[in-house]
């Protein structure tokens, strides 16, 4: 027998059980020390302090989950032609998202479409659709071009087994020095890339660089009215597999544009919504069993990657039920020690074998192979389409581009095509969350479906990281919004989620319910702070018992987390970037991601997705590699953040004067400790304020200072009349 798959759990996991036991006694313990001394702090001490160590509770209890099971996997691809022929693999069809081609440059996503259109995969089985949101006639240009790019590509590839199949990441890699036949292909790529970005500065595909009356045809639908957010569909097949050929001969895989229709008065349903018309479209003319969603960012960087999803498709015993594939998300271009903590190590490498373990990987958006029919319905119940065109196994009989799959493949993907349908609540992507990722992986589960979590050891995907705070905040803010709306709706999974998938719901809700994550982060910022410039003590005495709990807490949480950490493969910096991470985004974007979400659920304003960007500014970039924090551009959700940072700064160097000279010594040393702590996280914060001139705007030096004397003229209120033991 030739094994397809294995799977092991980790040795940890008895370990992790037993510290779990040992650390909720101390958790109950913890509780009870606050219940018993409720009295003797002031009350806004006393419920703030309980208040937070109970979020902080919770977050570890459902922490815990993921250290329940976990497993790792492996596939043996070499294995899978000793079982199938390739005759005999499923179709696939991709789906490449973009929005925007301002923060999403044109050139990048034909890297990414043409790394999968290379593929180690039979030519008529595989389809490229990218979606395009942004409805921007600079794509479609960039794709005209990829089509005749691919054509040289693609045998090029084939001939020199490349792996890195983006060109980009190619080029970078393999100086063109070497051979001729390399340097001539990189002079076309940099022509292509040359035009291109001339179409996308000029903002219009001039004359001279269209070749053909059907391109003539397809650019002439951008008439004045069309906008980004209004306009027909456009559909357009660049690559058609059963005509075009590459330079050699050979057939190529199909490759075709798409924009959906849009209308100011229909509902976009951002990606998930582009991913449900993708879903239509592809199945009018393609209807592959299997479907690779990529964000326009997440190039291939191993051609055999479809061949270890078919050693789990392929295999009865893991294909019972399979739903998706999820490939970690891994990224190219981290500086050395990962100063933003972009690379969501603890996600990625620790706490998704957890899921693993349980019912699946979270679908995390990109990089991932669904099964068409885990899209419509429970494994024991299908919901079948409105039309039986869309039917997951509905066979295309027709060419793609014959007028009746066409203009089928059209009406499919008008904005008004999914009204009273089940799209969105019980069929495809789920809308309602902004997170539709993670969402719909919820749904999925809840319904009774698995998945699987595929690691191998060289990374099958790279995408963009952020490489400025700002874009780093503003996109774990749209994270917050999305797990707000998921852990408070109809389906939460703290409620049906627990009922239905047990263990598996908690581990959602510990993802969706992150925001709370700013009570505790502002509590232990703020309050014992505040404390120590009026040299109150809050916390238990060096010599008494309760002060060992503390530590010993401190010491447990941070300590496992530290050893997950480095288990799997991190560094300490890394680790100490991490965790510095989780203290910046509480006071920021959590804080402001749970007011939005509020503001939002009362309608005073609406939900968005805001793109991410992943456009290179050079001198950003060179702050990037050098480490140093770079806040982008001014936004408020830096001042609480600033604010926690200069009062931790003040408040240890107070406390210092206090403990010296003033009688509480012992009883302050935990507050300074807490102190003391934050002030070495906040070192770059106060490096980017008052050491450089390039990284903060003097606009925070003036919110800060007002914020500031508010705040301490605030903490004069706190302090009980004739009561200097309290604040
Ligand atoms: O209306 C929209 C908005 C976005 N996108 C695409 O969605 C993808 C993800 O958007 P991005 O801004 O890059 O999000 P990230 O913050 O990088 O993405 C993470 O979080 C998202 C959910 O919030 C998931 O969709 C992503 O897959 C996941 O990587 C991109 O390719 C966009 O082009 C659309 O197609 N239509
Ligand atoms: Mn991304």
């Amino acid at each position: 027998m030739w094994p397809l798959n294995t799977t092991e759990p980790l040795r940890r996991t008895a370990l992790n059980r037993v510290f779990a036991a040992v650390y909720t006694c101390a958790i109950f313990g913890l509780l009870y020390h606050h219940v018993q001394i409720i009295h003797s702090r002031t009350p806004l001490v006393s419920l703030s302090l309980l208040l937070s160590d109970t979020v902080l509770a919770f977050m570890w209890a459902t922490m815990q989950v993921f250290r329940m099971r976990p497993i790792r996997r492996k596939e043996f691809p070499e294995n899978l032609l000793k079982v199938m022929k390739p005759s005999e693999f499923p179709a696939l069809d991709v789906f490449v998202c973009t929005a925007d081609p301002y923060k999403e440059p044109p050139i990048n996503v034909v890297n990414t479409a043409l790394s999968v259109v290379a593929f180690d995969y039979p030519t008529d089985k595989l389809s490229v659709y990218v979606s395009d949101d942004g409805g921007s006639a600079a794509t479609l240009f960039a794709f005209v071009e990829a089509a005749k790019f691919a054509r040289h590509w693609l045998p090029f590839c084939r001939k020199n087994n490349v792996l890195e199949t983006n060109p980009d990441a190619y080029f970078s890699l393999n100086h063109a020095a070497c051979c001729p036949e390399t340097q001539q292909i990189e002079m076309m790529y940099r022509n292509m890339k040359v035009r291109v970005a001339d179409v996308v500065n000029t903002g219009k595909v001039s004359d001279e660089y269209i070749t053909s009356d059907q391109e003539r045809e397809a650019f002439n639908k951008w008439t004045d009215n069309f906008s980004r957010y209004d306009h027909p569909t456009v559909i357009q097949v660049l690559i058609d597999n059963g005509k075009d050929e590459d330079t050699t001969g050979h057939f190529l895989p199909n490759l075709i544009y798409v924009s959906r229709e849009k209308s100011k008065s229909c509902p976009s349903h951002f990606k998930a919504g582009a991913l449900n018309a993708m879903l239509r479209v592809s199945a009018t003319m393609t209807n592959a069993p299997i479907v690779l969603t990529l964000d326009c960012d997440t190039s291939s960087n191993d051609p055999q990657t479809p061949l270890r999803v078919l050693c789990y498709v392929s295999n009865p015993v893991t294909r019972s039920n399979l739903s998706f594939v999820q490939f970690p998300q891994r990224f190219r271009g981290l500086s050395s020690n990962d100063i933003y903590a972009a690379e969501f190590r603890r996600l990625f490498f620790v706490n998704l074998l957890g899921f693993d373990g349980l019912k699946g990987a979270t679908y995390v958006g990109t990089g991932t192979f669904f099964c068409r029919r885990a899209l419509f319905g429970s494994p024991s119940n299908l919901i079948s389409p409105e039309i039986p065109e869309l039917h997951p196994n509905y066979a295309v009989d027709k060419p793609i581009q014959s007028p009746s799959i066409l203009s089928l493949a059209h009406h499919v993907a008008s904005c008004n095509y999914e009204n009273r349908t089940n799209w969105g609540s019980k069929m495809g992507f789920r809308y309602g969350s902004l997170t539709e990722d993670y969402y719909t992986g919820y749904r999925l589960h809840c319904e009774g479906w698995r998945s699987i979590y595929c690691m191998p050891d060289r990374p099958a995907f790279y995408g963009d990281a952020p490489i400025t705070l700002f874009d780093f905040i503003n996109q774990y803010k749209r994270w917050a919004i999305g797990g707000l709306q998921m852990a408070f709706a109809r389906y939460s999974p703290f409620t049906v989620g627990t009922k239905t998938i047990g263990l598996m719901g908690l581990a959602y809700g510990h993802y969706a319910i992150w925001p709370i994550w700013c009570i505790p982060t502002l509590v232990y910022a703020l309050i014992p702070q505040l404390a120590l410039l009026k040299g109150v003590s809050i916390f238990p005495k060096v010599s008494e018992p309760w002060f060992l709990l503390y530590v010993f807490m401190f010491l447990g949480a941070y300590g496992q987390d530290f050893i997950e950490f480095v288990l799997e493969g991190g560094t300490f910096g890394k680790w100490w970037n991490d965790q510095r991470m989780w203290m910046i985004m509480g006071p920021s974007c959590f804080l402001f991601g749970s007011f939005e979400y509020l503001l939002k659920s009362l309608g005073i304003s609406a939900f968005g997705f805001n793109v991410t960007s992943k456009v290179l500014d050079n001198d950003q970039s060179k702050r990037y590699e050098l480490e140093m924090f770079d806040f982008g551009v001014p936004s408020p959700m830096f001042v609480p953040l600033a604010m926690a940072a200069i009062i931790n700064l003040f408040s240890f160097f107070l406390g210092l004067l206090k403990m010296v000279g003033g009688s509480d010594k012992e009883g302050l040393v935990l507050q300074m400790l807490i102190a003391g702590f934050i002030m070495v996280n906040c070192w770059p914060i106060y490096e980017a304020m008052v050491l450089r001139s390039d990284a903060c705007p003097s606009y925070y030096y003036c919110s800060n200072s007002c914020l500031d004397s508010l705040y301490i003229s605030f903490s004069h209120f706190l302090k009980r009349e004739g009561d200097s033991t309290l604040i």
